[in-house]
């Protein structure tokens, strides 16, 4: 499933049309039906079904669910709230249809007061005002009517976007409807991941209206949702001959005095995400924390400083006998530290997190040029705000093309962290993390990831499936836990405790 911006849905629509010969006029009785069959679904024979018809496509689509629905019996009034005369083109011929197929309507401008009573009463409201093509803040009369449908008891359905809400990411808006539900013509744009615009469209699905494949490879489409299907197809069996060699053999450098634990769970989670072995490197005075709660793990004590680990120990590493590494969980700031040194020479799988993002920030500039192996980074967003130099908000406002650029700057894997985590390439490609909750905003659930990104990424074929399966199980197994036990409870630990019963309920 594509993920999309308003611009780049016009560029697949029109592709669509010109290039593989389906008409708008097509596109809109897809859409319409496509959302009609679900709202279908939804409402009851006994429900007042209000549709909002605004001047633009989204019109269009909501002449189609109208008529569809009037002729289905559903008790339909349909308002239409520009000047008849504004609505044009495709949604014209629609409106023409359904004025043809003998159906009526109100029209907003002359009966306002119907309209108020009308919002007040209805059961479902099916809001089709405004889609892709909004532009800055609602005018009148949307902008009254909006805050009318959001103070209404209706349960309100909203097509393609809730009417006044932006498509994609960094676009102001001071209102917009909101949705219990939102229908999403054929692919989800990037709102719909990000806050607080997520928000604004309650429940989400997706109505496929028949665009082609074909139509969003050509037109760039390179950000994509992570689904079940995928995860489940590239998910590593043992094999009936593997051995511990075959499964990755994994260094975990972290922890200091302050922060025992992280390294702890980092290590537990790279085992029960089936790891071959897996060693932790920690300042000596805290390996009895490790060996006391990952029995299975080895430990490399080193020297420290003030209970953190200092530039020596780590630049005297051989890693050459181990696949892949994962630096930072717990390991302080307060020693300089140069992991572009530690890591020359080496071409294994390199997972940065935590402190070490804050000692990658000091010597960015080194990474330009990427390494031999692949790094991943695995940042918040108060740790990419450090990374680029931006402030939290603005990371948050721009998830998408931040992380992008900072990928292809630095030739990183970033898995951007939050919710609805966006894993993206050096090459430019994204994909948006399904799973997970807010029972994960907790101490230790980034260590669990990293350990989980290591031991994953060294049993793909393509490091990459190991990381995007990683993100999604880890949300998945928080997904499970909260099925029985409450979101603010649950721990790292529940975590990667239920990281057996995930995985095999992807088999
Ligand atoms: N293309 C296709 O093949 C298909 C497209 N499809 C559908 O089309 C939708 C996109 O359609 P669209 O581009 O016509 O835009 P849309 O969102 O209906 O709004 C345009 C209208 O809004 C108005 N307006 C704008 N800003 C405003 C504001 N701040 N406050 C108030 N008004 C404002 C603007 O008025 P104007 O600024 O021109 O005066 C104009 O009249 C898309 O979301 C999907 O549902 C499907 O049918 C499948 C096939
Ligand atoms: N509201 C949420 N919904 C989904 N996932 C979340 C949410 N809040 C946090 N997470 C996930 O929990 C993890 C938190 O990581 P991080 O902030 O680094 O924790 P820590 O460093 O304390 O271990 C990330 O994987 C993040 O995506
Ligand atoms: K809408």
């Amino acid at each position: 499933m594509y993920v999309v911006t308003g611009e780049r849905m016009r560029q697949i629509d029109r592709f669509t049309m010109d290039q593989v010969g389906i008409s708008e006029t097509t596109l809109m009785e897809n859409a319409g039906t496509a959302a009609y069959l679900q709202i279908e679904s939804i409402v009851t024979p006994e429900s007042s079904i209000a549709v909002l018809i605004g001047a633009g496509n989204n019109g269009g689509d909501g002449f189609v669910i109208a008529r569809r629905l009037k002729e289905a019996g559903f008790d339909t009034d349909v308002w239409i709230i520009p000047p008849l005369e504004k609505i044009r083109g495709t949604a014209r011929v629609h409106m023409d249809i359904f004025i043809r197929s003998g159906h009526t309507f109100f029209q907003y401008e002359d009966s306002q007061a119907i309209f108020d009573r009308a919002i007040s009463s209805s059961t479902y409201i099916i809001d089709t005002m405004l889609g892709t093509g909004v532009k800055g803040a609602l005018k009148a009369p949307y902008d009254r009517i909006v805050e009318e449908v959001n103070c209404s008891r209706a349960e309100v359905i909203a097509v393609d976007l809730p009417s006044g809400l932006p498509a994609e990411e960094n676009e102001p808006f001071e209102q917009a409807v909101k949705a219990c539900r939102t229908i999403i013509l054929q692919a989800p744009k990037e709102t719909a991941f990000l806050y607080p615009y997520a928000e604004y469209y309650g429940e989400w699905t997706t109505a496929d209206i028949g665009i082609p494949c074909k139509a969003f490879e050509a037109c760039g489409a390179r950000s994509r949702v992570r689904t079940e299907n995928e995860v489940r197809a590239s998910l590593p069996y043992r094999k009936a001959d593997g051995h511990k060699g075959t499964y990755g053999k994994g260094l975990v450098i972290g922890g200091s005095e302050q922060m025992p634990g992280a390294v702890s769970l980092t290590t537990r989670a790279a085992l029960r995400t089936g790891i071959g072995l897996v060693t932790a490197a920690l300042p000596a005075s805290i390996t009895a924390t490790v060996t006391g709660t990952a029995t299975e793990a080895t430990c490399l004590p080193l020297q420290s400083n003030q209970g953190e680990m200092i530039s020596e120990s780590l630049t005297g590493l051989d890693l050459s006998s181990y696949d892949g590494a994962a630096i930072g969980p717990g390991m302080g700031r307060s020693h300089p530290l140069s992991f572009s040194r530690i890591f020359s020479g080496f071409d294994g799988l390199v997972v940065i997190d935590a402190d070490g993002l804050y000692h990658l920030a000091e010597e960015l500039n080194a990474w330009r040029d990427g390494r031999g192996g692949p790094t991943v980074i695995t940042p918040h967003p108060g740790e990419m705000a450090r990374l680029t130099g931006k402030t939290i908000e603005d990371v948050e406002k721009n998830r998408f093309s931040l992380s992008r650029q900072f990928a292809s700057e630095y030739k990183m894997t970033v898995v951007l962290k939050g919710a609805y985590t966006i894993v993206t390439t050096p090459d430019g490609r994204q994909w948006v993390n399904p799973t997970g909750n807010p029972g994960l905003a907790k101490g230790g659930s980034g260590d669990t990831l990293t350990g989980m990104i290591l031991a994953a990424g060294l049993q793909t074929d393509d490091f990459l499936d190991g990381v995007l399966n990683a993100v999604y199980i880890h949300g998945l197994a928080a997904d499970q836990l909260i099925h029985e036990r409450d979101e603010a409870s649950i721990t790292a630990s529940d975590v990667i405790e239920q990281l057996p019963f995930a995985l095999a309920s992807l088999r």
